[in-house]
C-alpha cells in the first residue's frame, strides 16, 4: 500500500490490515551496548554463567530435592566450559528460552517461586557474547527424560542452529556450555583468571562449584559458623574483613536482620573518611556476589562503616552491579541504619573505651547522625568531643562548669575571641567546623536549664571593661595617633582592661565588617564597570577594632612613647601581632604595614648596627 492511499478518514482495522512484522534484532549492536554501557567489566560474563548454572540447579532441586548440585568450569586460554548438573532444556525450551532475547523462565509462576532464582531478566547469556565468539550449548531435560539432548550453537552475528543429538552423547540432566574466545578476548579465558573470578563472584553460592578440580565454594562466611567464644567470633570476622575489603576493621557490628532477609557484617573503617565519600559495600544476592561497590544501602551518614552482606530480599539492577531502588531496600537501609545506631547506643553504656577510640576517629559522621536523629543526639551528645576556649572538651565536661555555653559560627570569630573571653570566665565553643554550631544549639534539648548563647564581636567587646576616664583623657594624644594610623586600614582603635593581662590587643571584627572588607577589597581589583557596581554595594557597617589592652605593660609603655612615629610604628606593630594572633589572613596592605613596623623596630631597636653597616 502506497503512502498516498493512507488517507485521513482510515480507520484502525485498516490500518491493521497489513499483516504484522516482527522486530529484527541486531544482536552485534545489542551486545556493543550491554558491554559498554551496562556491564561495567566483561568479566561478569563469568558471573551470568554461574548463575544460569545455579539456577538451573535449584530449578532441578525443586523438582527433585535429592538430585545434584554441582557446577564445573574448565578453562584453557581460548574456551570455557561451564557444566551443571540442573534442569536442562528441551529443543522448544532452546527456542524460547535461548534464543529469545529478553525471555526468562524465572519470571513465570507465582512471586515466591520467582525469589528463588537470581536471573529475571533474560539477557545474561549475551553477556558471553561480549568475550566470545560462538557459545554452544548442549542441554538434556530432567523435567522432560523422554527429550533427546539438544545442542544450540549461537554466533556473534545473531545466527544460530538447534539440533537433536543422540542420548550417549549427553546421558545425564544438565546443560554444559561452551564458549570459544573472540579474538583479542584471550585473557578472559585464561585458567586462573577465570578461577579468581569464579571464587569472587560464587565463594558463597550454597552448591558445590569448582574450577577445575579446585572448588570455589564450601567455606562458610564466618557469621554463619559456630565459634568457640565472643573473641574467637571477633577475630573471625575481623580476618574475613581483612580477606574481602583489604583492612583490618576498629569493629564488627553483625547483621542477622531476618525480617528484611539480611546476614552479614558492617565494619567500622580504622581510619578517617569523607562524609561525602559513599560507601563500597559488598552485596550478595543469595551467596552469588552483585557488587563489591553497592552505593545506597546504607544511610548517608553511616559513611564510617563497610558492609560484606548477603541478602535473599534485594533486587539488582539489569547490570547486577547496583541494587534497585524500591521500598524494599529503603527498608534495608533504615533497619541497617537502625543497627549502627543500637550498637553505638551499646557501646556508650557497655565499652566507653571502645566508643572514644571510636568517637576519635569518626566524630565527624556521629555528629551527622545526631543531627537527624534526636535518639542519638541523646546517647551520643555527652561523648562528643568540642573545640572550645578551655581545650577539647565534652559539652558535659563544659556543662559541668558553666551554666551558659557560648559559641561562635565560624573558626575565624572563635580564634578571635577565645583567649579574651575565656580570661572573663566565659566558656567558648568553635562552632565553626561542620555540625558543631548545631548541634551546640541543640544542647539544652539534651541538658534542659543549660542556655546556649551566640557570642561574636560585639558581644565579647560589650564584656570588656572600660578604662577609668581620668585615664582615657590622658590617653588621647595617643588615641588619636593610633587611630590616624590604623584608618586607612579601615581599623579603629580602642583601649579597654581585660583579662588576661598578657594579651597586648585584640583585632575584632563581625560578620558584617568582614563581609564589608571582602567587598571593598574586590571592589579595588576589579575593572571600573565592576567596581561601580561593587561600590553601590557599599555598607555603612561597623569598622574592624583593634582593643589595646589597658592591663598589658606594653600597651602601656607604647601610650607613653614620645614622638607620633615612634608610637605609629609600635601601633601597627601590636595591630599585625593580633591579626597573627587571630591566624587572621594577612590582605596585601596588612602584610606590606606588618612587614613595614617589624622593619622600623629592629632599625630602632639595633641603632648602632644598623649605622655601622650603612657606612
Ligand atoms: N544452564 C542452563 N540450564 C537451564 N536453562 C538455562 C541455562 N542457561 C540459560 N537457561 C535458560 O535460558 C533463559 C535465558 O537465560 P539468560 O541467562 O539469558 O537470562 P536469565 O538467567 O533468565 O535472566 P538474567 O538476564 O537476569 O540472567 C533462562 O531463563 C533459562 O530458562
Amino acid at each position: 500500500m502506497g503512502a498516498a492511499s493512507i488517507a485521513p478518514t482510515m480507520t484502525t482495522h485498516e490500518i491493521s490490515a497489513d499483516p504484522p512484522h516482527t522486530f529484527q534484532v541486531d544482536l552485534r549492536g545489542l551486545v556493543d551496548l550491554l558491554s559498554q554501557h551496562l556491564y561495567a567489566s566483561p568479566r561478569v560474563y563469568v558471573r551470568e554463567l554461574l548463575q544460569n548454572g545455579v539456577d538451573a540447579v535449584t530449578a532441578r532441586r525443586a523438582l527433585d530435592p535429592g538430585a545434584p548440585g554441582a557446577v564445573r568450569i574448565e578453562a584453557t586460554g581460548t574456551a570455557v566450559r561451564v557444566t551443571d548438573t540442573g534442569i536442562g532444556l528441551t529443543e522448544p525450551e532452546v527456542h524460547q528460552l535461548l534464543a529469545t532475547i529478553g525471555r526468562s523462565s524465572k519470571r513465570d509462576g507465582l512471586a515466591e517461586a520467582r525469589k528463588e532464582f537470581l536471573g529475571q531478566f533474560g539477557i545474561g547469556l549475551l553477556a558471553c557474547f561480549v568475550v566470545a565468539e560462538t557459545i554452544r550449548v548442549v542441554s538434556r531435560s530432567a523435567r522432560t527424560p523422554d527429550a533427546p539432548p539438544v545442542e544450540w550453537v549461537a554466533r556473534g552475528d545473531g545466527s544460530y542452529t538447534v539440533r537433536t543429538l543422540d542420548v550417549a552423547e549427553h546421558p545425564e540432566p544438565g546443560t554444559s556450555v561452551h564458549l570459544v574466545a573472540r579474538h583479542g578476548s584471550e585473557h578472559w579465558f585464561e585458567a586462573a583468571t577465570v578461577a579468581e573470578l569464579a571464587t569472587d563472584f560464587g565463594a558463597l553460592l550454597p552448591y558445590d562449584v569448582r574450577v577445575g578440580d579446585e572448588p570455589v565454594t564450601g567455606r562458610r562466611p564466618p557469621w554463619e559458623l559456630e565459634h568457640a567464644g565472643p573473641t574467637a567470633r571477633s577475630a573471625a570476622l575481623s580476618a574475613y574483613c581483612q580477606d574481602t575489603l583489604g583492612f583490618t576493621p576498629l569493629d564488627s557490628i553483625e547483621l542477622d536482620l531476618p525480617l528484611v532477609g539480611i546476614r552479614g557484617v558492617a565494619y567500622v573503617l580504622p581510619g578517617v573518611v569523607s562524609p561525602a565519600q559513599r560507601g563500597g559495600h559488598r552485596v550478595h544476592l543469595k551467596g552469588m556476589l552483585l557488587t563489591d561497590r553497592a552505593e545506597t544501602l546504607l544511610p548517608d551518614w553511616a559513611f564510617f562503616v563497610r558492609c560484606v552482606l548477603d541478602t535473599d530480599a534485594l533486587r539488582p539492577t539489569a547490570s547486577r552491579e547496583q541494587l534497585y531502588e524500591d521500598e524494599t531496600l529503603a527498608a534495608v537501609r533504615d533497619a541497617l541504619g537502625d543497627r549502627v545506631r543500637e550498637w553505638l547506643a551499646q557501646l556508650a553504656t557497655t565499652s566507653p573505651e571502645r566508643l572514644r577510640r571510636f568517637l576519635a576517629v569518626h566524630h565527624l559522621g556521629v555528629k551527622a547522625l545526631a543531627l537527624h536523629d534526636e535518639d542519638v543526639l541523646r546517647t551520643m551528645l555527652p561523648w562528643l568531643p568540642f573545640e572550645t576556649s578551655e581545650g577539647e572538651l565534652t559539652l558535659d565536661d563544659l556543662v559541668r562548669r558553666h551554666r551558659t555555653v557560648h559559641f561562635t559560627r565560624t573558626v575565624d570569630e572563635f580564634r578571635q575571641v577565645s583567649a579574651v573571653a575565656a580570661a572573663q570566665g566565659m566558656a567558648v565553643v568553635n562552632g565553626g567546623y561542620t555540625y558543631d554550631a548545631a548541634l551546640v544549639e541543640a544542647l539544652p534539648l539534651v541538658r534542659p536549664g543549660v542556655a546556649v548563647e551566640e557570642l561574636d564581636a560585639s558581644v565579647v567587646t560589650a564584656h570588656l571593661d572600660h578604662v577609668d576616664p581620668a585615664a582615657e583623657l590622658a590617653l588621647a594624644p595617643f588615641l588619636a595617633t593610633a587611630r590616624a594610623r590604623l584608618d586607612p586600614l579601615d581599623c579603629d582603635v580602642v583601649v579597654r582592661a581585660f583579662q588576661p593581662a598578657s594579651l597586648a590587643a585584640v583585632h575584632l571584627d563581625d560578620r558584617s565588617t568582614r563581609h564589608e572588607r571582602a567587598r571593598a577589597e574586590a571592589e579595588s581589583e576589579a575593572d571600573d564597570l565592576w567596581a561601580g557596581i561593587l561600590g553601590s554595594l557599599r555598607d555603612e557597617a561597623p569598622r574592624a577594632r583593634l582593643v589595646l589592652n589597658h592591663l598589658n605593660p606594653l600597651v602601656r609603655r607604647v601610650a607613653g612613647l614620645p614622638g607620633p612615629d615612634l608610637t605609629g610604628v609600635a601601633v601597627e606593630a601590636l595591630y599585625g601581632q593580633a591579626l597573627l594572633q587571630a591566624r587572621r589572613p594577612l590582605r596585601p596592605a596588612d602584610q606590606a604595614l606588618v612587614n613595614r613596623a617589624f622593619g622600623e623596630l629592629l632599625a630602632w631597636a639595633t641603632p648602632r648596627l644598623t649605622q655601622e653597616n650603612d657606612r
